[in-house]
């Protein structure tokens, strides 16, 4: 399915804080603005591509998302439904549209479980497929549809590569046919050579069933060959989102253009200049005044650490907040 221009999933100035307790009363003393005033869309059929440093907030933004956490406020919104308002039950039906795949494929598999338990169990969670021996032959597809086959089914996560638990993930999010995946770091524990094979598995699923996903990454390179577009996340923040091309060729925010210049550059003729960040990202208990990155950014100005940027858009869906722009 090509990418449509119905929107699947709306975020609305979203909001995850968490509480900072200290003293014999626990008492709150402050908060960790992991996810502070983010608003995003994904359209049917596409990636987003969510990229930024350890530490600025992409899985709980996923997390939030899919009410894995409660957010702080906010406005999320799946196929028009208010996620955020649904009570247990509801929540229930759609979280079977909406799957989460996780970034470490050693720890999230039960190591008890086979692999048949394992793709299975949100069938049975979700009471589809209840006699035992059309749930196997469900599973079988599921991991023929991956690249394993139907006699691994019986086997331990232990007995498989890291490449194969992943797929096995893969597998396990695909049983409930979703409609929208949040793949939290997919690749980012394998091995370089494996993580094309994942992400090409990836992509041939999304033609195969129309998939949806929010793709997270904390290195542009990872999503560049996956993406429609790309939002840029720092300190809690969207920096800047746009369209694939129009973000590799001609980012727009410093911290966009940081990241692009740490990507190695294979081609030794092509040599680029490099930007190293300064200094360490800041605490989100605690943002820098004005525009959070200006402490690390190589271009700021005085301006920067006095006043907040706007969200803009600079023609074309190019959006970023930056006062160099202006
Ligand atoms: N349960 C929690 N309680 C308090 N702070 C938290 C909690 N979960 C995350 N954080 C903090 O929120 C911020 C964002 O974390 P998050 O894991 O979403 O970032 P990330 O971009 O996904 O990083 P990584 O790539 O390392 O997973 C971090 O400062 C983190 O320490």
């Amino acid at each position: 399915m090509a990418v449509t221009e119905n929107k699947i999933l709306e975020v609305k100035n979203l909001k995850k804080y968490f509480p900072v307790k200290a003293g014999i009363f626990r008492k709150t003393v402050a908060h960790v603005k992991a996810v502070d005033d983010v608003s995003f869309d994904i359209y049917e059929g596409e990636t987003l591509g969510l990229v930024g440093e350890s530490g600025c907030g992409k899985s709980t933004t996923g997390s939030t998302i899919l009410r894995l956490l409660e957010a702080t406020s906010g406005e999320v919104s799946f196929k028009g439904e208010d996620i955020l308002s649904l009570n247990r039950n509801k929540l229930r039906t759609i979280r079977k549209e909406m799957q989460m795949i996780f970034q470490d494929p050693y720890a999230s598999l039960n190591p008890r479980m086979t692999v048949a338990d394992i793709v299975g169990e949100p069938l049975k969670i979700h009471d589809l497929y209840n006699k035992k021996s059309d749930r196997d032959e469900k599973v079988k597809e599921l991991l023929e549809s991956v690249g394993l086959t139907a006699e691994q089914m019986n086997r331990y996560p232990h007995e498989f590569s890291g490449g194969q638990r992943q797929r096995i993930g893969v597998a396990r999010a695909l049983a409930v046919d979703p409609k929208l995946i949040i793949a939290d770091e997919p690749v980012s524990a394998l091995d370089v050579s494996v993580q094309a094979q994942v992400i090409n598995i990836l992509q041939d699923l999304q033609k195969e069933f129309g998939l949806t996903y929010l793709f997270i990454a904390h290195d542009l390179s990872v999503v560049k060959h996956i993406s429609n577009r790309v939002a840029v996340m720092y300190l809690g923040k969207i920096v800047e989102i746009t369209n694939k091309s129009e973000l590799y060729d001609n980012p727009l925010h410093p911290y966009t253009q940081a990241l692009l210049s740490a990507i190695p550059e294979p081609n030794p003729e092509r040599k680029k200049e490099r930007t190293i960040l300064e200094g360490d990202v800041p605490s989100p208990v605690n943002p820098p005044s004005g525009c959070s990155f200006h402490p690390r950014c190589p271009a700021a100005m005085d301006i920067c650490s006095k006043v907040e940027p706007e969200f803009k858009d600079y023609g074309n869906g190019h959006f970023a907040s930056c006062l160099l722009l202006d």
